[in-house]
């Protein structure tokens, strides 16, 4: 696994005013191998529900051509469908394949209500993720509704905390790291402790991210589907849960970590879009030991300078996003800014003073 990606390009997205009514949701299911991501697809197949599901499985065939199983749940009845597809980077494979799958499944099948991906255990999420979030052809159609990451309740903790040779990214803390809800499955295989301290090591990466704990990847369907992690109707809930978030400390460089600040004031929108792409597109931002800070997930609310709506920051990768949300700064109510930051070599002091040096104009924040 090569730890950049080559595909994505390289620009803030536009969003089109489409109604999110007319949109199907898609949401990526990820996780190591053997954690639980098809018994999850299975489950959520099978179980009662008045929704028109599209499974989408990303699998690694025999040698090296990669197969995509495309199955429509409707009633009961389960049509099944292969397509052979091309060789090459996984990333631009699944972009062009995916997409045209998803067309030709809902030309042949009729329209669906939601489209789950599932990808393979050592794929990155956030490649996949950005294809639909960026989407300009498909966007009026499907939007990115979550990342779920299934963990191994017995295994996660060694896949979390192995060592990679210099250079390659650890895929299942980087699973975890993109998540917006990680289901920790076969817990009947842990003990409270065991499971205890996974929760703890996931909460560590991912302060933000929501944990289930399962077995056979039997969950609450209402807490895994529909989840608008991407919508702006998420800014109140987001802005409310990232109070609760803490600054986590790196005990190695290569930890996959939280961070986060609040920085009261206004900001300038054309300083904060040269922050922002200072820190994801340059990576001129440095930690203590001189290595780049390397977010791989951004959330935030910002007040911008002469601006009545709260704005809500949302990244993954390279790609980032700032949107008006429907709330407003009440008149009483102080400004603040709050980012979170997923990733890695992250040091929460530091980007904090770089945030202000950067976002200041020459008034100062307030
Ligand atoms: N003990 C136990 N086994 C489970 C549980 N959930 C799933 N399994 C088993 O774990 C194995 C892997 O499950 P899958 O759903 O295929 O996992 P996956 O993530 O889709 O695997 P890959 O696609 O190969 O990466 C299967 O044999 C499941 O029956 C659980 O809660 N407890
Ligand atoms: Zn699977």
């Amino acid at each position: 696994m090569e730890e950049e990606d080559e595909c994505p390009e390289l620009v803030p997205i536009k969003e089109e005013n489409v109604g999110p009514t007319a949109q199907i949701p898609v949401t990526i299911i990820t996780g190591y191998l053997g954690a639980g991501k098809t018994t999850l697809l299975n489950y959520i197949l099978t179980e009662q529900h008045n929704k028109r599901i599209a499974v989408i499985l990303n699998e690694f065939g025999e040698g090296s051509a990669l197969e995509k199983s495309l199955a429509v749940s409707q009633a009961g009845e389960l049509y099944e469908e292969w397509l052979e597809l091309r060789n090459g980077c996984l990333c631009c494979s699944v972009k062009d394949n995916g997409l045209k799958a998803i067309e030709n499944l809902m030309e042949k099948k009729g329209k669906f209500d939601y489209i789950l991906l599932e990808t393979t255990g050592l794929a990155d999420p956030g490649a996949v993720a950005s294809m639909f979030w960026v989407d300009a052809e498909l966007g009026s159609d499907v939007y990115l509704d979550g990342i779920v990451t299934v963990i191994d309740a017995k295994y996660g903790m060694q896949h979390i905390i192995e060592e990679k040779p210099e250079g390659l990214v650890n895929e299942a803390a980087r699973q975890i790291a993109l998540a917006d809800l990680t289901i920790i499955n076969k817990t009947d295989l842990v003990n409270d402790t065991e499971l205890g301290q996974l929760r703890d090591a996931v909460r560590s990466i991912n302060g933000l991210v929501k944990i289930l704990e399962t077995q056979k990847s039997r969950v609450d369907l209402s807490q895994v589907l529909d989840l608008h992690s991407f919508d702006t109707k998420d800014g109140v809930r987001l802005a409310e849960k990232m109070q609760l978030v803490r600054s986590n400390h790196a005990h190695l460089d290569k930890t996959m970590l939280t961070v986060t600040f609040e920085v009261p004031g206004s900001v300038s929108e054309e300083l904060l879009n040269i922050f922002i792409q200072n820190l994801l597109w340059e990576k001129s931002i440095k930690n203590e030991a001189g290595l780049p800070m390397t977010v791989i997930r951004l959330k935030g609310i910002i007040s911008f300078q002469q601006k009545q709506k709260k704005v809500m920051l949302q990244g993954v990768h390279e790609l980032y996003e700032l949107d008006d949300t429907p709330e407003l700064w009440a008149d009483q109510e102080p400004r603040i800014n709050r980012v979170i930051f997923i990733g890695r070599n992250l040091d929460g002091e530091i980007l904090k003073k770089e945030f202000i040096s950067a976002v200041s104009n020459n008034q100062s924040l307030e």
